[in-house]
């Protein structure tokens, strides 16, 4: 088992093991601390909503499964919201109708979303649980690596607008993050691959044993690597979390190309996911940033080295121009500066402002 606790406004464990998906009514009630109902010796008029999608409700979500089964047996009113899934469903228009469903069911204040699946429906269930009655507690039971190595911890909930990613949300930090190393038996090795980029950017940024330990494998089917790879990088983001929950500051340092990333999956109408995003950003800002001499040792190659080793698609499809549109709704824009993260060497990244104007001359040199 592994257990990260996180001191954040709200504290709470990351626990990953395998099978725990069946004890999850068990961890749910004791991060709530809630007690049992005397006479039954089970929880009493506590509802509890999962909230998942298209995909993941039939391999997990379902009443005569592992989690419900959990939930309704610890004493929960279990209750379901399914949405279709995917950036195009990662909007305002899902937000209400949950929230419609979650009032249709007369939940309260007291009452707990459980959110089921990859990082969309975490961002969804997190941002819904931030805004019902101005705020109820939720679970993170992340089903992919992205959303267990990266989007589960650390409180970044929100949707996408027209304009652009992530642009409407909350921090909202959830009460308990639960993953279950079975989950990693059902994933592609393209979704695997969006949370080994998310894996790689921690080690850019802060831990090269992640960098080190990726270079010794050459396939992604070893759940003790993933599961070792996942605790290295969530430990990553904790000490990041922990000192700037609000990401006015260092927290920023975990948008490593995440500027890029969003404007490419602008671009692509989100075609190109999250993960492969983060891939082809890292590589432009690593480029750049080794011909502009920011970087203090060169770490281009190091880095392109590891993500060309499990095949990453590298090639950006769009040019300076279109990724210095997408991106002029970046969060790290203030006044008329935006700043980049920047590797300084393996391990260190900077942030750095520039001009918004020399955001495209920027990428030129990384493309
Ligand atoms: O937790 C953070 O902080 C991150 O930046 C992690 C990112 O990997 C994640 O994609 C996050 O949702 C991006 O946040 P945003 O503020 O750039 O929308
Ligand atoms: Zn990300």
């Amino acid at each position: 088992m592994i257990k990260i606790h996180v001191a954040a406004s709200q504290q709470y464990d990351v626990i990953l093991n395998k099978g725990i998906l069946s004890m999850t009514g068990m961890y749910v009630k004791d991060a709530l601390g809630l007690q049992d109902d005397p006479i039954t010796g089970k929880l009493k008029n506590k509802k509890i909503c999962i909230v998942t999608d298209e995909t993941v409700d039939p391999l997990y979500g379902r009443e005569n499964q592992t989690l419900w089964r959990s939930l309704t047996l610890t004493g929960f009113e279990v209750h379901k919201y399914v949405f279709p899934g995917g950036e195009d469903s990662k909007n305002m228009e899902t937000i209400e109708e949950l929230l419609e469903f979650l009032a249709a069911k007369r939940f309260t204040r007291t009452d707990v979303l459980l959110a089921l699946g990859g990082g969309i429906v975490g961002d969804v269930t997190g941002f819904a649980a931030a805004t019902y009655l101005r705020g109820i507690e939720f679970i993170q039971v992340p089903t992919t690596l992205l959303a267990i190595v990266d989007s589960s911890v650390g409180g970044k909930t929100g949707v996408n607008l027209k304009a652009g990613k992530n642009l409407a949300g909350a921090f909202w930090q959830p009460s308990l993050v639960l993953f279950d190393s079975e989950f990693l038996d059902t994933l592609s090795y393209d979704i695997k691959l969006d949370g080994i980029a998310e894996a790689i950017k921690a080690g850019i940024i802060a831990e090269p044993l992640i960098l080190d330990s990726i270079k010794m494998k050459r396939t992604l089917d070893d759940p003790d690597f993933l599961m070792n790879l996942a605790s290295l990088a969530i430990e990553v983001k904790r000490k990041v979390v922990e000192e700037d929950e609000r990401d006015n500051g260092s927290r920023q340092l975990l948008n490593l190309g995440h500027t890029l990333a969003h404007a490419i999956e602008k671009c692509s109408r989100y075609k190109i996911s999250h993960g492969h995003a983060v891939a082809m950003g890292m590589k432009i800002v690593a480029i750049a940033s080794d011909r502009l001499g920011w970087t203090v040792e060169n770490c281009s190659e190091d880095i392109l080295e590891i993500l060309e080793r499990f095949k990453f698609p590298l090639r950006c499809p769009y040019s300076a121009w279109e990724l210095a549109n997408a991106a002029m709704q970046d969060k790290k824009i203030r006044g008329g500066n935006i700043t980049l993260v920047v590797p300084a060497r393996i391990g260190k990244c900077r942030l750095k402002t520039i001009s918004v104007n020399k955001l495209e001359p920027f990428i030129s040199y990384g493309l």
